[in-house]
């Protein structure tokens, strides 16, 4: 099989065997440009013969529609992801018209009905999600870390900070440290307060940011690179016995 995920900044594909192990993965910016990324792939995709594309897509409809375009040249069958609220797995009550399809197959890899779950994004933006015994309540959406310094950037004059590391939240006395602290406490200081509101919920976490977020977060955090991939797993499974 071949997963794609298209996120915002990266295009993340994973190969797997017939007993669902990876055999080949990686992640690329895409610059917006997912299908000609693709086109370039396609070499390394046809040398391992999958029989299915499963794909998530945050991309919306016009780059979704030159994705299918290019894939359709492999002759391989493709889907791309619906969300489904009422999904066997977990039920929600977000706008399914809404919900990013991303969001809800991280929440559908990590779903366990014997557990309260809070599963955060940290792509592009950062998403934060409760879920209650495989009931999704809803969450939050903030801008990354590297969104909010280029609005930043491109909001002030005096602040032309477009480089730096994220790695402290305590109080900076320049102008450097005092936007990348701010900045990473603002994202660190929500996940903080939402897991004091919500404290027996497990806190898991994934995607690009998440080990620069998680080392501040004030509780345990279980990281898990593979939610989306498993969600991906999940979703198609559960499709084709229904
Ligand atoms: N200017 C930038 N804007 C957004 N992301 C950036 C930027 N520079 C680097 N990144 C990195 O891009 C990665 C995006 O993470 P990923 O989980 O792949 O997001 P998405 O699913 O939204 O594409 C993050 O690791 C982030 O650190
Ligand atoms: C919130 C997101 C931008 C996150 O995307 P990502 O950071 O993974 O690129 C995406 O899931 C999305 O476009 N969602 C639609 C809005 C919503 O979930 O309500
Ligand atoms: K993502």
């Amino acid at each position: 099989m071949l997963w794609l995920d298209l996120g915002n900044t990266r295009l993340k594909y994973w190969l797997t065997d017939d007993i669902g192990q990876i055999v080949s993965h990686d992640a690329k910016q895409h610059l917006q440009a997912p299908a000609e990324l693709l086109m370039g792939l396609t070499d390394r995709f046809e040398r391992y013969a999958p029989d299915f594309i499963g794909i998530s897509s945050v991309l919306g409809d016009a780059l979704n529609a030159q994705v299918s375009e290019t894939l359709s040249r492999l002759n391989i069958p493709f889907e791309f992801v619906h969300v489904d609220a009422a999904h066997a797995l977990m039920k929600s009550a977000y706008n399914d018209q809404q919900l990013g399809c991303d969001r809800w197959l991280q929440m559908l890899g990590a779903v366990d009905k014997k557990k309260r779950q809070c599963v955060i994004g940290c792509g592009t933006a950062v998403t934060i999600d409760l879920i209650d015994h495989a009931e999704h309540l809803g969450g939050y959406i903030f801008p990354s870390i590297y969104l909010q310094r280029e609005s930043l950037f491109s909001g002030t004059k005096q602040i032309t900070i477009s480089n730096g590391t994220f790695d402290s939240v305590s109080q900076g006395m320049t102008t450097q440290d005092a936007v990348h602290r701010g900045i990473l406490l603002s994202i660190v200081g929500a996940i903080n307060e939402i897991s004091r509101r919500h404290p027996n919920f497990e806190v898991i976490m994934t995607g690009g940011d998440a080990a620069t977020i998680s080392q501040h977060v004030n509780r345990p955090v279980r990281l898990r690179d593979d939610l989306l991939l498993n969600g991906l797993a999940r979703y198609f499974d559960y499709r084709n016995k229904s």
